[in-house]
């Protein structure tokens, strides 16, 4: 297998972030030191980053994160700021220069803002920036809501034409069921297709951070396997996985591109 040389990662919020909504700071650290090393290596590398509601809900003091949109829209546009602040000064302090990327659902569906949104990562790839990007919750109503950023991330491969999708979750992978729910799931180490059988394995979330559970992953899969990207879901829990996913090495759960 060939080195991908243009990967799109994905971080969850119940990865980047504890149960109260504070930032987990040490794996952001770890993962911001890997990702730096994989850039230096040559690999190109986007991060497609959640947490701006769990961070800005906690910072705008909130018991709980908002059920209503625009509870969740405010404490996104507050964690947002937290969020970037803390990746440039993490990134900065490895030498590297991030950019903040916020998307919607019409801007692939536009010819031109697609157009205009390819251009800008492939001249910010070009230059050595690492683009972050989220969803641009402010705006995000309904019709052009993605709603979650495994989803967002499948998006994001094919504008940028990447060879390689990582999920990073609170899960190691894909299992025969949930194994929050079931201690005796399997891990399923690779995916040659994604059947109906596949596709029925996928529950919703167990955390209160995070939103959309392995349903969203599995069809992310179906979108950018179909594309000729591989996808690979793996645990947040040591972002020093990532040199394993990326040198071919059984890691998490491989969907293998068609
Ligand atoms: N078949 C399955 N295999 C693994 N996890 C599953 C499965 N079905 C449902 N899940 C749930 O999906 C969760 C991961 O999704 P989610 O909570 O949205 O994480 P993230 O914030 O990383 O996107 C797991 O913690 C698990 O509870
Ligand atoms: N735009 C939202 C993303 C929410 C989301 O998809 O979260 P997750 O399921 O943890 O990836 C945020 O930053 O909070």
């Amino acid at each position: 297998m060939e080195k991908p040389s243009r990967v799109v990662v994905k971080i969850g919020s119940s990865s980047l972030t504890y149960e109260n909504g504070k930032l987990n700071l040490r794996r952001m650290d770890r993962l911001v030191r890997v990702l730096s090393d994989l850039q230096n290596s040559g690999v190109q590398v986007v991060l497609v980053s959640s947490g701006a509601i769990s961070v800005g809900f906690r910072k705008l003091g909130l018991p709980e994160k908002p059920h209503d949109i625009p509870g969740k829209q405010a404490s996104a546009a507050v964690g947002q700021c937290e969020l970037m602040y803390t990746y440039d000064k993490l990134f900065s302090e490895y030498g590297h220069a991030v950019a903040q990327v916020l998307l919607t659902r019409d801007v692939v569906e536009n010819a031109e803002m697609n157009e205009n949104a390819v251009n800008t990562f492939d001249t910010l790839l070009g230059l050595g920036a690492i683009p972050i990007v989220n969803e641009n919750d402010t705006v995000s109503i309904d019709e052009i809501k993605i709603g979650d950023n495994d989803t967002l991330s499948a998006m994001v491969a094919t504008m940028v034409r990447a060879d390689l999708l990582v999920l990073m979750s609170d899960i190691d992978g894909l299992y025969d069921s949930d194994p929050h729910t079931n201690p005796g799931a399997r891990l399923i180490e690779r995916v040659e297709r994604i059947t109906d059988e596949i596709m029925a394995l996928g529950g919703g979330s167990a955390s209160a951070v995070g939103t959309g559970g392995m349903l969203t992953k599995l069809t992310a899969a179906k979108t950018v396997t179909a594309q000729g990207i591989d996808m690979v879901i793996v645990s947040a829990e040591n972002p020093d996985i990532l040199y394993d996913v990326l040198d071919g090495k059984p890691a998490g759960t491989r969907f293998a591109a068609q």
